[in-house]
Formats: C-alpha cells, structure tokens, sequence
C-alpha cells in the first residue's frame, strides 16, 4: 500500500511515522521538519509508542508518490483548499482522506476529486520541537467513512491498514454523525479555552460552562436542521457526556487555538463556530453564543 500525507505536521508526522511500518510512506511537510526526517528521523514519545521512524519526507510531491492508493489531508483546516490546490493534478480521481478537524474540509476536498474519505481523530499531538511529537492522550479510536455517508473496501482497508499500524481505528457507514459530534467538542471548549487562556477542565465553572451549554444547544439545532443524527438524544445528554467522559480524559489539555492566536497565526474558527453560524443563518436558526465567540477570536486574530 502507498500513502502520501499532504500538510504533515503533529497529525500528520505521527500518522505517517506509524503507517511506515506496514505501507510506503512519504509525507509533505515544510522544510524544517522534512529536513529533521531526513536528517536523525521522526521522534515519537508517548501513548502511541516511543522511538525514532524514517520514512520519505520533503516539502514537495517527488514523481514517485503521484499514483498513492490514499492521499491524506493532515493541514489545518485553514490550508485545506491550498493544499488541494497545489496538488489537484494529482489527487483528481483518487481516495482523499480529511484527517482534519471541523465542518467543511471534505466539501472542499469534493472539489477536487470523488473519492473523499472524512476522518475523525481525537487523540491528542503536541510539538516537541522540529519531526518531534508526543502523543498525549485518546478519547476514541479513529473513525473513517465514505463521505457524506456509506462506507466500502477503500475505507475498510484503510482502517485495517491503520489497525495494523497500531492505530485505534474503525470504518463507519456515518462519518458526518463523528465529525459533527467531534465539532461540538471542538466548539464548546477550543474558542472559550482561548479566550480565557485556561485548560479545558478550567471550562467546568459554571460561568464558563452557561457559554458551553449555550454554544452546544445552538451546535445541535444546526446539526439536526442539516439533517446530521448526533448520537444523543437531546443537547442536555451530549453536555453531561462532555463533562464525565470527554473533559477528565483532556482536562489539563491546552486549546490548539490558544497555540495558533499565540503564533500569530489564523485560527481554524471559521471551520468550528464559523461554520455552526453559516449554517445557522442559511437555516433561520438564531446562533448568537457561537456569533459571539467566533466574533471574540477573529478580534484577537487581528489585535
Ligand atoms: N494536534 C492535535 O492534537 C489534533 C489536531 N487535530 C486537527 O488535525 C489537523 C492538523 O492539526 P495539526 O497536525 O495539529 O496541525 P499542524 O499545524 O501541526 O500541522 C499542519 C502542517 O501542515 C503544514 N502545511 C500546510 N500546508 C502545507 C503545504 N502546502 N505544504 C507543506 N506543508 C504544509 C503546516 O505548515 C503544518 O506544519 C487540524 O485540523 C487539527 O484541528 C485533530 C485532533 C488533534
Ligand atoms: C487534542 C484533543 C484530543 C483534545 O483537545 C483533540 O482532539 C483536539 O483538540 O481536537
């Protein structure tokens, strides 16, 4: 098997690092990383195992690597049209994978080829400085399904490949149901941990957790008006789960958001609350929490 990943950095480095152990790997990463590879490797520590992977990595696609069985898409979300423009001579007609946070990478992926692939990862990828990451912690195994919805021997195999790997990672027939219900967490604590520069188990006060609960009610009414079915009930059932399961598990976690305003860099905002509130207005539906915070990180962007 012959895998490429496009816009390899914590995510995308890792993944790479584990799948060159059972398929050809090559990874497109900036210069700083693609030159630390090919100089001592990719270091790995943590729960997804320790030690040191070589594997194909530079800043372009060599001639080699333009006929992979997957192309995986491990930008920020904010690069995804970017990385598929620079490469869409190449992945027009082939599997596309998004490995990627948020509402709207695989529609822009759909543009470029029609076999895409929307993934859900939530496990979490920390710099340790250039080709170095460590792998902090895991809610769920890696979920992978034919977008919008379906699933077949591409994505099957894909998922075994990862299994094989040693990556937690199963095919499901309704990929939007994952990655909505990863948005809502995205949602609920990325923005409000960044603005209050405060780890997610922070967000448990109960001034805080009125933002949340209202920035989730407005999440799921989006969600069901695109006719996503959530996997709870009500957003009451999704709240609780958030606060007994999905927080202690990344309570001392810092939001990647909080990284990027830091850095200076554009956040991945629009594909979080952004799109909750895009939606929302194509829909009639009121969404002023998530106005309100998306409002709150593009000011900081700018400051
Ligand atoms: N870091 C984490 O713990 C998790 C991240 N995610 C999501 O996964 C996605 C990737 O996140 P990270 O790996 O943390 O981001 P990252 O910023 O570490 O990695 C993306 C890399 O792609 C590079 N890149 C972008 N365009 C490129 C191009 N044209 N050519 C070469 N390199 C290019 C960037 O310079 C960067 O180094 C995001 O959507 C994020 O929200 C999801 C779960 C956990
Ligand atoms: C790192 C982790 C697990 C928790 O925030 C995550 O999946 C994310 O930030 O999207």
């Amino acid at each position: 098997m012959k895998i490429v990943v496009l816009g390899a950095g914590a995510v995308g480095l890792t993944v790479a690092a584990k799948l060159s152990r059972v398929a050809d790997v090559h990874a497109v990463a900036r210069t700083r990383h693609a030159d630390a590879v090919r100089k001592r490797g990719f270091l790995m520590t943590g729960i997804w195992g320790e030690g040191t992977c070589r594997f194909s990595c530079s800043e372009d696609l060599p001639d080699a690597w333009r006929d992979a069985d997957y192309y995986i898409v491990a930008a920020k979300s904010t690069g995804t049209e970017a990385i598929c423009r620079q490469f869409a001579d190449v992945i027009g007609g082939r599997e596309v994978v998004s490995l990627q946070n948020g509402i709207g990478n695989e529609e822009i992926i759909a543009r470029f080829t029609d076999r895409v692939i929307g993934g859900m990862i939530i496990t979490g990828f920390e710099w340790r400085g250039d080709a170095s990451v460590h792998v902090s912690v895991e809610a769920a195994p890696v979920k992978l399904g034919r977008f919008p919805s379906g699933t077949d021997a591409a994505v099957e195999d894909l998922a075994a490949l990862m299994r094989k790997a040693g990556i937690r990672a199963e095919a499901t027939g309704s990929i939007r149901t994952d990655i909505w219900s990863k948005t809502l967490y995205n949602c609920a604590l990325n923005p409000l941990g960044a603005v209050m520069n405060v780890p997610y188990g922070a967000l448990t006060n109960p001034h805080a957790w009125t933002i949340v609960t209202m920035i989730v009610r407005e999440a799921c009414r989006v969600a069901e008006a695109e006719a996503v079915s959530l996997p709870w009930e009500t957003p009451e059932a999704y709240l609780e789960y958030l606060r007994t399961e999905q927080l202690p598990a990344t309570a001392a976690h810092h939001s990647s958001m909080l990284q990027d305003l830091a850095l200076g860099r554009k956040t991945e905002i629009d594909f979080l609350n952004g799109a909750v509130t895009a939606l929302a207005q194509k829909h009639g539906i009121e969404a002023p929490y998530n106005t309100c915070i998306v409002e709150l990180i593009r000011f900081r962007e700018r400051l």
